[in-house]
């Protein structure tokens, strides 16, 4: 299988191989023995998550669940094309606040390992996007955030000027401001939490 690393250490993407014939192709979607095997990661993912999003230019993001709750997701396109966007918040990262933008889509059928310590997003280039993705924590209301998309200090170009917004993500306040108010989502050593 195809495994690619970034300058940001952790987040992956994989290119799980298909299978094609004149019929169409054939893909192991997901293998708990090859993603240890082969890219090292040993995680127990524990819930499925598929959404459904009609339009192009709708934007669902930038999500987070804080610890003791937080998520390691395995994020997929099953029909459409979005941008995936991830943005480092683990304190004391040497990326601290640094974002990856990655393509995903059923034609290409990539896959990207989103660790625990990421704000998530996606916005979609295509109508009728289904998004599956595997994730390491169960939903936590109460642990679920969101932060501004568009926050002047994250300086992501989404290539979108008038996303479609869920209400919750319209009114998600800027990182800074966030983490003032209520303390750094992952701080350092979040992880024995
Ligand atoms: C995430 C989640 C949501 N819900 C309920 C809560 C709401 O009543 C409804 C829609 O939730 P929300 O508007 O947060 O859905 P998205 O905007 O797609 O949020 C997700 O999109 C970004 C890109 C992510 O990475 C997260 O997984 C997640 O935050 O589903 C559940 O019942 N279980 C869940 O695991």
């Amino acid at each position: 299988m195809q495994i690619e690393r970034f300058a940001i250490d952790g987040p992956l993407l994989f290119t799980p191989p298909r299978f094609g014939d004149d019929r169409g192709w054939f893909c192991e979607h997901w293998n708990a023995r090859r993603l240890a095997d082969e890219a090292g990661l040993d995680v127990r993912f524990v819930q499925d998550n598929l959404s459904f999003t009609a339009r192009p230019g709708t934007l669902r993001g930038l999500h987070y669940q804080a610890p003791p709750m937080a998520q390691g997701k395995l994020v997929s396109v099953i029909t459409g094309a979005v941008t995936d966007i991830i943005v480092d918040i683990r304190e004391g990262s040497a990326t601290y606040g640094q974002h990856l933008a990655v393509e995903l889509s059923r034609e290409t059928g990539v896959q990207l390992w989103v660790p625990p310590g990421f704000l998530h997003g996606f916005v979609t280039r295509t109508p009728d996007v289904h998004m599956l993705y595997k994730v390491t924590g169960y939903y936590s209301a109460e642990h679920d955030g969101s932060i501004a998309w568009d926050d002047p200090d994250l300086g992501i170009d989404w290539g979108v000027q008038d996303p479609v917004l869920s209400g919750k993500d319209a009114q998600a306040p800027r990182l800074a401001e966030h983490q003032a108010r209520n303390g750094r989502i992952f701080p350092q050593g979040w992880e024995q939490t």
